[in-house]
Formats: C-alpha cells, sequence, structure tokens
C-alpha cells in the first residue's frame, strides 16, 4: 500500500449485507472489490451500479468494482472482509487462504456459528488461516437495507489485534456510520449468533398477537439468556450489554426488516417454516444457530428456556402455542437467583 493511501479491501459474498459493506466502504474512498458467485447480480453491480436481486432500486458507488474470479479479487488486498452466511463460512475461508496477501488480516460480518460443530467462526477462522492472521469480528445493530441507503447505523469490531480491528473499523466508520472497537471476539460472535435466534421468539409472540409486555419480557430474559451463556463461556459482560447484544437484539427482536423475526411471525401466524422461509428468500441464520446455541448451552451445563423453545418449534417439536405454554408454566423465582449471571 502506497503511503496515505486507504488500504484496498476485498469483500466476499455478494448478498445483501456483502453489497452493502462494500458500498459503504468503496463511499469511504477505499478501492473496494466485491466477490460473488452468481454471475448475473456481478454483472449488474458492475455495469449497473445496482443489486437487484438483494438491494433492488438502491444505487451502489460506480467506484465499487465487482467479480465472480476469488484470486482476482484478493489481488493487492490489504484486508478482507467475509460476509457469507454461517453454512458457507469455512468453505469460503479455505478457498481464500491460498490467494490472501501475506500482510492481508481477515475481517467477516457473518453471524453464527459453524453448523454441525457449533465452534465459533473465530476458532474455525485461525483453524483454517494459522494462528499469525490478524482476525476480527464485525458486528451489532445493522440492517443491510439502512445501509446501503445511507442512513445512520453504529455498530462494532472485535479483533484479536487491535490495530487490525482499528482499521477495519477505520474503513466502515464515516458521516452517517459509527464504527467502535474492542477485543472480545467470543462474546461479540455470541452476541450476534443468539439475537437471531432470539428474534424468532419475539417474532413468533407477536405472529400469536400475545401483545407487547409479552415482547418486553421475552427480550429481556432473552438479554438474561445471553449473559449467562457468555459468562459460562468467557465473553466479557459489557460486551452483551453494547451494540453486539442489546443493540442487535433490540433491532431484531423488534424491526421487521429482520428476517429471523419474519420467520417467527410466520410460525406464530400458524405458516410452515418450509413455506415461511422460501418467502422470506434470503439467509435466515436461526435455523441452524438455534441449535448451535443449545449445544453450547448443553456442554456448559447452562439452561436457556426460550432458545430451546425456539429450537423445539423450528424443528416441528412443539407448536408456538405448546411453546408458549411451557414458557408460562416454569417455576417462578427470583429474577437474579445469584447474580446478573444465573
Ligand atoms: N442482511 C443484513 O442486514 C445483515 C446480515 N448479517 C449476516 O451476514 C451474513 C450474510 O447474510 P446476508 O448477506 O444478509 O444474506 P443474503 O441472503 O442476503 O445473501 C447471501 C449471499 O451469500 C451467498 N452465498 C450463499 N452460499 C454461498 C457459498 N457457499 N459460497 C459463496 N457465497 C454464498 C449468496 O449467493 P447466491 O445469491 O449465489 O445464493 C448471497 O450472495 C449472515 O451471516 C447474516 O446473519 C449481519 C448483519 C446484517
Ligand atoms: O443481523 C441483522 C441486523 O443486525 C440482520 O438480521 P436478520 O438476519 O434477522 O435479517
Amino acid at each position: 500500500m502506497e503511503a496515505n493511501a486507504l488500504p484496498n479491501v476485498a469483500v466476499l459474498g455478494a448478498g445483501s449485507w456483502g453489497t452493502a459493506l462494500a458500498a459503504l466502504i468503496a463511499r469511504h474512498g477505499h478501492p473496494t472489490v466485491l466477490w460473488g458467485r452468481d454471475a448475473d447480480g456481478i454483472e449488474a453491480i458492475e455495469t449497473r451500479h445496482e443489486n437487484p436481486r438483494y438491494l433492488p432500486g438502491i444505487p451502489l458507488p460506480a467506484s465499487l468494482r465487482a467479480t465472480t474470479d476469488l484470486e482476482h479479487s484478493l489481488k493487492g488486498a490489504d484486508f478482507v472482509l467475509v460476509v457469507v452466511p454461517s453454512h458457507a463460512f469455512a468453505e469460503t475461508l479455505r478457498k481464500l487462504a491460498p490467494h490472501r496477501p501475506a500482510h492481508a488480516g481477515v475481517a467477516w460480518a457473518t453471524k453464527g456459528f459453524e453448523p454441525g460443530s457449533g465452534r465459533f467462526l473465530h476458532e474455525v477462522a485461525e483453524e483454517v488461516l494459522g494462528p499469525d492472521v490478524p482476525l476480527a469480528v464485525v458486528t451489532g445493530p445493522s440492517f443491510a437495507k439502512e445501509v446501503a441507503q445511507g442512513l445512520p447505523t453504529a455498530l462494532t469490531v472485535h479483533g484479536n489485534d487491535a490495530s487490525f480491528a482499528q482499521a477495519v473499523a477505520d474503513a466502515l466508520h464515516g458521516p452517517a456510520f459509527r464504527a467502535y472497537t474492542g477485543n472480545d471476539m467470543l462474546g461479540a460472535e455470541l452476541g450476534g449468533a443468539m439475537k437471531n435466534v432470539l428474534a424468532v421468539a419475539t417474532g413468533v409472540a407477536d405472529g400469536m398477537q400475545l401483545g407487547l409486555n409479552a415482547r418486553a419480557g421475552l427480550i429481556t430474559r432473552g438479554l438474561n439468556e445471553m449473559l449467562r451463556l457468555n459468562h459460562a463461556i468467557g465473553g466479557k459482560a459489557e460486551t452483551l450489554m453494547g451494540l453486539a447484544g442489546l443493540g442487535d437484539l433490540v433491532l431484531t427482536c423488534t424491526g421487521d426488516l429482520s428476517r429471523n423475526r419474519r420467520l417467527g411471525l410466520a410460525l406464530g401466524r400458524g405458516q410452515s417454516i418450509e413455506d415461511a422461509v422460501r418467502e422470506i428468500g434470503q439467509v435466515v441464520e436461526s435455523v441452524q444457530t438455534a441449535d448451535e446455541v443449545m449445544r453450547q448451552a448443553e456442554r456448559h451445563g447452562i439452561e436457556l428456556p426460550i432458545s430451546s423453545a425456539v429450537q423445539c418449534v423450528l424443528h416441528g417439536d412443539l407448536t408456538p402455542a405448546e411453546g408458549l405454554k411451557l414458557l408460562l408454566s416454569r417455576e417462578q423465582k427470583p429474577e437474579y437467583p445469584r447474580n446478573l449471571f444465573g
């Protein structure tokens, strides 16, 4: 990189969030290349400056380059931002590893765990890329559509290398975008994953028209579930009280742009999960994340009644009405039996 030049950025994954983040970074003046696997979508971004499938009608900066050639997208990159769904995370890292410029750190804005193993994404990244690559996770309350439209947004970047996390935050930070930094990848990833499961719970309650009290109760007790599991795995409580936890939980549990909330709404109204996911037409991370959250909870001996009910409803083991009955029939107890964490 030339002295004083802004870092070159390669963004991998041309869905709604990858496109919105690439557009943001390009608008901030960084030479930015977006890689995606769908040739028609990439051509539309490159020639018409629009992503018609994922962000229809929103103009993208003409300076944003787009390609289906992964190796080409990584040439000259100073850092890489991976924004594919969690099920494609490990595969994408394996593909990028041989072409990553030696100095380029790797960040991701994917939310979830590695499906099947339940590993945190930073654990996957450390294994695939080796122990010496700077890593960072980008997370917080941020609907792609609003970011692409230039609406004000705040999120946070947690990394294992302070200067890399700062470089990623610097590329995101701008007139309508505040990017904070931190060093708790564990807590940041847990918050981003769990809020998707809890958004299904509030969506189900709203779909069943249970009222605003129920919604607020679920958000608060949901935050409690996040804090308990986070404490057990060794994340920092403040991470979960900030943008990566409470912030994203409130957004996703109340904002109808959330696909996880919309899945819950549909289930609460009696629609099947298959029809709801098909109608949403984009990634709905909670479907796999609920299993992985409960796997983590079992590993650490933590009880998570709301997340567990969501898992059962998603698997068809309980109807939304049975899930509700189960939650309401739990034993009465102090709000905090010992402390904030249990
Ligand atoms: N959208 C949002 O507001 C936010 C999303 N996130 C997170 O970002 C991640 C990506 O989500 P988002 O962009 O919204 O999802 P979308 O459904 O909008 O897009 C998914 C993208 O991933 C691509 N993809 C799917 N499988 C693969 C694969 N195996 N290899 C390469 N590319 C693949 C799809 O390509 P194709 O079109 O060819 O299928 C598509 O471009 C998720 O973890 C999500 O939780 C985080 C914050 C905000
Ligand atoms: O993560 C998000 C907002 O921060 C997007 O939420 P959904 O995946 O539920 O749409």
